[in-house]
């Protein structure tokens, strides 16, 4: 699968933002398989992207293809089976869900389309430390330990691209090195890609492409 990107901008950013930016306003092609880092700073359009990308939203110009889906022609049943085969996401909000517990939480999403069996949810929270916070509720959790949770559930599914909006906001470096080291083990046992965008360069990515938002 591959990722074309054309001439996108979003609808209530002004023209010239496109002359600074190395993808607003650009034509980009991405194969599944690359490691793609976006560094962005506040206010760039860093979530605006993501979140175009996953389909979630169209207020903008130009168009996005997986392959010969164009997202902005995809119907929701489509997009929803675009997504559970081909696209996965951590949002910048994590988006779980507050009153089931964390295992519930990863349980749910894993039963969705299965990649990895029921005992891999244990085994992944141990490694990012958060084995204990399984029984617990997900709104009962510190935010980074939700950020790890919505981590795990990101990697519940199979996916040809991993979309990354800011995924370590709130974990420490050893933490960040620990998720970014399972995300990359579990992206390249599938050939696939990463799209990574944070607010600055983290020297523990192994980007094959860097762009400057
Ligand atoms: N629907 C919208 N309508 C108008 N302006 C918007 C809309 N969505 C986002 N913006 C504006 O576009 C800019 C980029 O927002 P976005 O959330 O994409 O940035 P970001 O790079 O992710 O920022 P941060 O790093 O602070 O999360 C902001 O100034 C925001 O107010």
């Amino acid at each position: 699968m591959q990722l074309a990107i054309s001439k996108l901008l979003p609808t209530y950013f002004e023209k010239s933002r496109s002359e600074t930016s190395e993808i607003w306003g650009k034509d980009l092609l991405w194969k599944k398989g690359e490691m793609i880092k976006i560094v962005a700073p506040s206010g760039s359009g860093k979530s605006s992207l993501i979140n175009f990308l996953y389909g979630m939203r169209k207020d903008y110009e130009g168009n996005i293809r997986y392959d010969q889906h164009d997202l902005d022609k995809t119907d929701a049943e489509s997009l929803a089976s675009l997504r559970k085969d081909h696209i996965s996401i951590v949002f910048q909000d994590l988006r779980l869900f507050p009153h089931q517990t964390v295992q519930e939480n990863l349980e749910i999403k894993r039963q969705l389309n299965p990649y990895h069996p029921k005992e891999k949810i244990a085994e992944m929270a141990e490694r990012l430390g958060i084995g204990k916070k399984l029984p617990s509720l997900a709104r009962t959790c510190s935010y980074g330990e939700q950020q790890r949770v919505a981590i795990i559930r990101a990697l519940m599914q199979p996916f040809d691209f991993l979309l990354l909006d800011e995924p370590f906001s709130h974990l420490d470096n050893r933490n960040s090195e620990l998720a970014m080291q399972l995300m990359l083990e579990e992206t390249r046992a599938r050939q696939a890609s990463i799209v990574f965008a944070d607010l600055e360069r983290i020297e523990f990515f192994p980007f094959t492409s860097l762009y400057h938002l």
